[in-house]
């Protein structure tokens, strides 16, 4: 049995490590995360997990574990920006107002699957023109769903979360565990 991580994230991979679980391989998902017309983001979310799911080829026995998190403010959906111009967009749209933060994981063993959806709400305070011009010529926001990664510079912007931080992060720490337990994975830290 192996344990393959489908996912090209480094958070994902330190929170597993946090678990004490290292994969034994790393393989990036590469698919098409186009939202479809009128998609509600957790039916996103959780069809975007299955999909880079079902691109990760594995043995009958190994354990395949993917992710996916995305921010949604109402019904719309906030992915990956595609530069500073849309990450500057989504900051000014979550300044100052409450979003939802969705993270699907979901594994597959042989023909069996196993999924959860983990919901957390975060409060972002209004930012001056100062922050968000800061923020931006941090980088930070590259890579990350909304266009900010709570676990950095942007922990400054976060006053308030209901949920779970790991969750935010890429990958709920206690589903996964979880989730892990549930296909046969030996934890060794029992909880
Ligand atoms: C909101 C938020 C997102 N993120 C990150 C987690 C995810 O890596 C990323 C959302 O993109 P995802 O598409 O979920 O993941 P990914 O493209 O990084 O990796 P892969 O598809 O290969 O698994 O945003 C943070 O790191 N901190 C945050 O506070």
């Amino acid at each position: 049995m192996r344990l393959i991580l489908g996912s090209a994230s480094p958070r994902r991979r330190e929170i597993l490590a946090q678990l004490g679980i290292v994969p034994d391989a790393i393989v990036a998902a590469d698919i098409d995360e186009t939202p479809q017309a009128q998609e509600l983001p957790r039916s996103y979310c959780e069809r975007v997990t299955r999909a880079k799911l079902d691109a990760i080829a594995s043995d009958p026995d190994d354990i395949v574990l993917c992710a996916d998190t995305t921010v949604a403010l109402g019904r719309r959906i906030l992915g990956k920006p595609d530069n500073a111009a849309q990450a500057a967009e989504f900051l000014v749209k979550l300044a100052g107002r409450r979003h939802s933060v969705i993270t699907s994981v979901a594994l597959r063993r042989g023909d069996r699957h196993w999924a959860r959806t983990q919901v957390t709400t975060v409060r972002m305070k209004r930012l001056s023109d100062d922050e968000l011009n800061g923020y931006l010529a941090s980088g930070e926001w590259q890579g990350k769903a909304g266009g900010y990664a709570i676990q950095g510079q942007a922990g400054a912007f976060i006053p308030w979360i209901s949920g779970s931080f790991t969750g935010v992060m890429g990958l709920p720490a206690v589903e996964t565990a979880t989730l892990l337990r549930a296909a046969g994975y030996q934890m060794d830290v029992t909880a």
